[in-house]
């Protein structure tokens, strides 16, 4: 098995461990394969690949794509290292409101599945983090959504002392705000 899968706090959120070979050049690992996603009940048809690379400090997030354009995403820090957070924004989910987070860096490799009805973020903990992420659903500007990342009512520790965010970062609404036709029903 070239990657391990951990079930995390929040049902569909996953931790991936990648299975990394190191030799005197460095190390090599396999970042996706299809076949063992589809073992694991994960089957998604990525249809985007993103990269992002930000400094210290910065927050990017927390971000979804309302229906029929929501995303589930696969991330990894391909160069440094961020606090990967996913927040469950599913109406009638026993953990709606609730976050997982964990670190990804270019060591350990960890990759987190961010499913559709969770909302999306990271802060960036090294001088510089590259991040890339295969989407299962294209861009679409018109059903972007955020929620703030300072919500109270999420209480997330960004694991940051400032907080560099996008104009459309610092006035994204409270998730207490946020319309239901804006937001995910779990049924
Ligand atoms: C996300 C995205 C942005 N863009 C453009 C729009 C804009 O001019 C520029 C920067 O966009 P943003 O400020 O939204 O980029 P960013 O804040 O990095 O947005 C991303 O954040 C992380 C946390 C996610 O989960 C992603 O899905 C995405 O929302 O890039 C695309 O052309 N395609 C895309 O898929």
């Amino acid at each position: 098995m070239s990657m391990k899968f951990e079930k995390t706090s929040l049902d569909e959120v996953w931790l991936i461990k990648p299975k990394i070979f190191e030799d005197d050049r460095g190390h090599f690992l396999e970042s996706f394969r299809k076949e063992i996603f589809k073992e694991k009940g994960v089957e998604y048809e990525f249809l985007q690949d993103n990269i992002s690379t930000s400094t210290r400090g910065t927050i990017r997030g927390l971000h979804y794509q309302i229906s029929p354009f929501s995303q589930a995403k696969l991330v990894m820090a391909v160069y440094g290292e961020i606090l990967d957070v996913a927040v469950d924004i599913r109406k009638g989910s026993a953990t709606f409101g609730q976050y997982f987070s964990s670190i990804l860096n270019d060591t350990n490799r960890h990759m987190m599945l961010v499913p559709s009805g969770f909302a999306h973020g990271f802060s960036v903990l090294s001088e510089k983090a590259t991040v890339a992420y295969k989407c299962d659903q294209y861009y679409n500007k018109e059903s972007e959504r955020g929620v703030r990342w300072n919500d109270p009512a999420l209480g997330i520790d960004w694991k940051t002392e400032s907080a560099i965010l996008s104009e459309k970062d610092k006035n994204q609404p409270l998730l207490k705000n946020i319309q239901e036709k804006d937001l995910f029903k779990l049924t």
